[in-house]
């Protein structure tokens, strides 16, 4: 599991093809890809699960893994590697029963949500909003780099991956705070130059 450069995206984040946007993407050097269809003008049913296919085989082609967010009955479907959830989604506990073998994001925001959370159920955690961000209307309050630290001090195995405005101008605080890797939606999905913000982070 690599989750150095950790693309997440749906096709409500993309201007362009999200299979075109992926495929740039891994090709510059994303190391993982989470499946995020989810929110305004996001797709439903058949037409969510037809994309998720689509990137799954990209992913799957180019030997990345490929997680799918809070919708756990795509997981099976997806063949995904791994699923990523949040507090208010499916507990670990219960993802963990069901599927023994896939792996298991969990987002933690504060020590409250850390003590609630069986962290040791978790193959890793997604730490933030480090900074402000404006593609999720319900983020909470940015953290700082500072949760980075204070988790990667309090579990120093668990890989950590920071989330919440992460940029090409930001993401080496995110690391040098203790970081195994960046979760970036807008970074990639928005730029002109994909290849180049890729790289760049
Ligand atoms: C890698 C990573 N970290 C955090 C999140 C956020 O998950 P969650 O809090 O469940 O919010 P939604 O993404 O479901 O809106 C994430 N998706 N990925
Ligand atoms: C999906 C998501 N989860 C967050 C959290 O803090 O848990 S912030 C976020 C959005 C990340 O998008 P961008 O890279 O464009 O800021
Ligand atoms: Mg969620």
């Amino acid at each position: 599991m690599n989750l150095r450069k950790y693309l997440i995206m749906g096709s409500q984040n993309c201007d362009r093809d999200p299979a075109f946007i992926l495929e740039l993407a891994i090709k510059a050097g994303i190391t993982a890809f989470q499946f995020r269809e989810k929110g305004a003008g996001s797709l439903k049913g058949n037409d969510k699960l037809e994309l998720g296919y689509k990137l799954r085989n990209i992913c799957a082609h180019h030997k990345i893994a490929f997680f799918v967010n809070d919708d756990i009955d795509l997981a099976e479907p997806l063949g995904a590697d791994g699923i990523h959830v949040g507090q208010d989604d499916v507990s670990v506990e219960k993802l963990r029963a069901r599927f023994p073998k896939k792996i298991i994001g969990l987002s933690v925001s504060n020590p409250t949500e850390v003590s609630n959370s069986p962290i040791q159920m978790a193959n890793y955690l997604g730490a933030g909003p480090i900074f402000n961000t404006s593609t999720k209307p319900d983020a909470k309050s940015a953290v700082g780099v500072e949760w980075i630290t204070t988790l990667r001090n309090q579990f120093p195995s668990i890989p950590i991956v920071g989330i919440g405005g992460i940029t090409t101008q930001n993401a080496a605080s995110v690391i040098n705070a203790g970081a195994d890797g960046v979760a970036v939606i807008s970074a990639v999905t928005q730029a002109n130059d994909i290849t180049t913000a890729v790289q760049r982070l």
